[in-house]
């Protein structure tokens, strides 16, 4: 396998820490979309949003989207990539998709003990714990609809990798090719 990995879902459920672990284990490039928009634009997620709207701030993940990605390399996207179609088709295409799920009690008690509010500025204006119900209801059709394959990620990281690893395997068994070849 050499096409890139994306990994996709909400605030917290880990697409950052856990992609950083995949990517070692794979020997694979780690990129982050929202790192990337940091990088390139040298601002956080909320300047962008103060300056362009939430609108503007999708534009810049769909383009970051596409520059980041690339064979052999595993991609942690923002937590609202899959709003787009046109996001979610490209990822389908150039690689294999993976949800990672968990819900919202989990997700709010993650975020509440490292809310990085620079680049998690608030979605709907709600406390944490209706905001990340909320937004799961209207996204989990969407990382339904974009997955390969679904994770549970309310695991230790290094099982929620594993899990991946196993998933990407299987994938290849089927084609007939090498994790790594
Ligand atoms: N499997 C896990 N078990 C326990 N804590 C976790 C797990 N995965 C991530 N965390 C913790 O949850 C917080 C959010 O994780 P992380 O930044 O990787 O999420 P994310 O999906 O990249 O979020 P965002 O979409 O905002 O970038 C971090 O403090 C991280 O240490
Ligand atoms: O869930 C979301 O809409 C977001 C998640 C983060 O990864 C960032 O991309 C940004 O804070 C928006
Ligand atoms: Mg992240």
């Amino acid at each position: 396998m050499t096409s890139p990995v994306f990994l996709i879902g909400a605030r917290g459920c880990g697409k950052t820490t856990v992609g950083a672990a995949l990517a070692q284990a794979l020997g694979y490039e780690f990129r982050d979309t929202d790192h990337h928009l940091q990088q390139v634009t040298g601002k956080t997620v909320a300047d962008i949003v103060a300056a362009e709207g939430w609108e503007g701030f999708r534009r810049r993940e769909s383009a970051s989207l596409m520059a980041v990605s690339a064979p052999q390399t595993v991609i942690a996207t923002g937590g609202g990539m899959v709003l787009a179609e046109r996001n979610r088709r490209f990822m389908r295409e150039q690689g294999a998709v993976i949800w990672l799920q968990a819900n919202a009690a989990v997700l709010a008690t993650r975020l509440s003990a490292y809310p990085q509010s620079a680049q998690r500025p608030t979605l709907t204006g709600r406390p944490i714990t209706e905001e990340m119900s909320e937004v799961l209801h209207q996204r989990e059709a969407l990382y339904r609809d974009a997955a390969h394959h679904i994770i549970d990620a309310m695991q230790a990281p290094e099982r929620v990798a594993a899990q991946i690893l196993t998933a990407l395997a299987r994938d290849d068994g089927r084609k007939g090719v090498s994790l790594t070849g």
